[in-house]
C-alpha cells in the first residue's frame, strides 16, 4: 500500500444525502464500511468530521448570532456527527476512539496527539471531533493541522464532488476537473473547494492531499490501492 497512515476528511454535508439536515444512517453505515475495510488491510485510519449538515458558523451571523458562538456551535456540530459515525463504526465491530479538541469528557477523551497516535498503533480508528477548538477555522484546516500533527502521509478529503473543478461544478456546468493542481493555482484561480488557511497550511508543510469522492463505495479503498480518482493537490 503506498500509504501507511492517512486523515480523512468527511465533509458534514455529504452525510445528508436527499435531506435538507442531519445526517442519513445509510450513508453513515456506507462510510463506517469503507472505512473498516482499509481499516482491516492496515492502514492506520484518523478521521476528522465536518458539521456544515447541522451548523455553520458563519450562517448564524447571517441570522444575528454572535460569530464566537456561532462557531462554538458549529464545533459542537461536527461532535454530533463524530458520534454519529462512531456509532456506526461499533455496528460494524470497529474499536474506535473519539476525541475532542475541547476538554468534554465522558462524551469524548481530550486530543492529545501522543493518545491519538497510540490508538491508531493499536489498530484503532481515531475520530477528532470539535475541529481545531477555535473558532474563525474550518475543519479543513484542522484536517491539515492532525494531520501534520499525526505524520499522517496524506490527507483525503472525502466529500460530495468527485474532484477539484476549474469553478464550483455546482454553479458552472462547464468546470472541468483536475487531476492534479498545486495549491498556488488553487489560490490564484481563488477555487472555493478549501479554505485558504488550510491551503496555505497544506502548502508550507508539503502535506499531498487527495479530493474525492466519497459516497461511492470502494473510493477509498481504490485511492489506496494507488488509483487515480479525484485531483491530488501538491507543491
Ligand atoms: N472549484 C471547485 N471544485 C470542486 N468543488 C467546489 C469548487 N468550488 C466549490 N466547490 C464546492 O465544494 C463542496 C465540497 O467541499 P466540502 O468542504 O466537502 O463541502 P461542504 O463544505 O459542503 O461540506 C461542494 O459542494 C462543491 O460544490
Ligand atoms: O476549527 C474549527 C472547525 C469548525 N468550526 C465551526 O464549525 C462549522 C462546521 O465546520 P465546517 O464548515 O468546516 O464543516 P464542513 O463544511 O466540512 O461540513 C464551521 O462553519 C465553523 O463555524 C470552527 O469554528 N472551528
Amino acid at each position: 500500500m503506498k500509504y501507511k497512515r492517512i486523515l480523512l476528511k468527511l465533509s458534514g454535508e455529504s452525510l445528508m444525502e436527499e435531506k435538507q439536515y442531519g445526517f442519513d444512517e445509510n450513508r453513515l453505515s456506507d462510510y463506517a464500511k469503507q472505512i473498516k475495510e482499509i481499516s482491516e488491510i492496515g492502514i492506520q485510519v484518523a478521521i476528522v468530521m465536518g458539521g456544515g449538515n447541522i451548523f455553520r458558523g458563519l450562517n448564524g451571523t447571517f441570522k444575528g448570532f454572535d460569530r464566537v458562538k456561532g462557531d462554538q456551535m458549529g464545533m459542537l456540530a461536527t461532535i454530533i456527527n463524530s458520534l454519529a459515525l462512531s456509532s456506526a463504526l461499533e455496528k460494524e465491530g470497529m474499536k474506535r476512539k473519539v476525541f475532542t479538541s475541547i476538554r468534554m469528557e465522558p462524551i469524548g477523551h481530550l486530543y492529545s496527539k501522543e493518545d491519538a497516535i497510540e490508538t491508531l498503533e493499536k489498530g484503532e480508528v481515531v475520530i477528532i471531533s470539535g475541529g481545531t477548538g477555535n473558532p474563525f477555522f474550518t475543519t479543513d484546516t484542522a484536517s491539515v493541522l492532525r494531520a501534520m500533527e499525526l505524520n499522517a502521509d496524506i490527507m483525503l478529503k472525502g466529500t460530495h464532488v468527485d474532484g477539484i473543478y476549474t469553478a464550483d461544478p455546482k454553479k458552472d456546468p462547464t468546470a472541468t476537473k483536475f487531476d492534479r493542481i498545486s495549491y498556488d493555482e488553487i489560490y490564484n484561480r481563488g477555487l472555493k473547494i478549501m479554505d485558504l488557511t488550510a491551503t496555505a497550511l497544506a502548502k508550507n508543510n508539503h502535506l499531498p492531499i487527495i479530493v474525492f469522492e466519497m459516497n461511492t463505495m470502494k473510493n477509498l479503498k481504490k485511492i489506496l490501492r494507488g488509483e487515480k480518482l479525484g485531483t491530488l493537490v501538491h507543491n
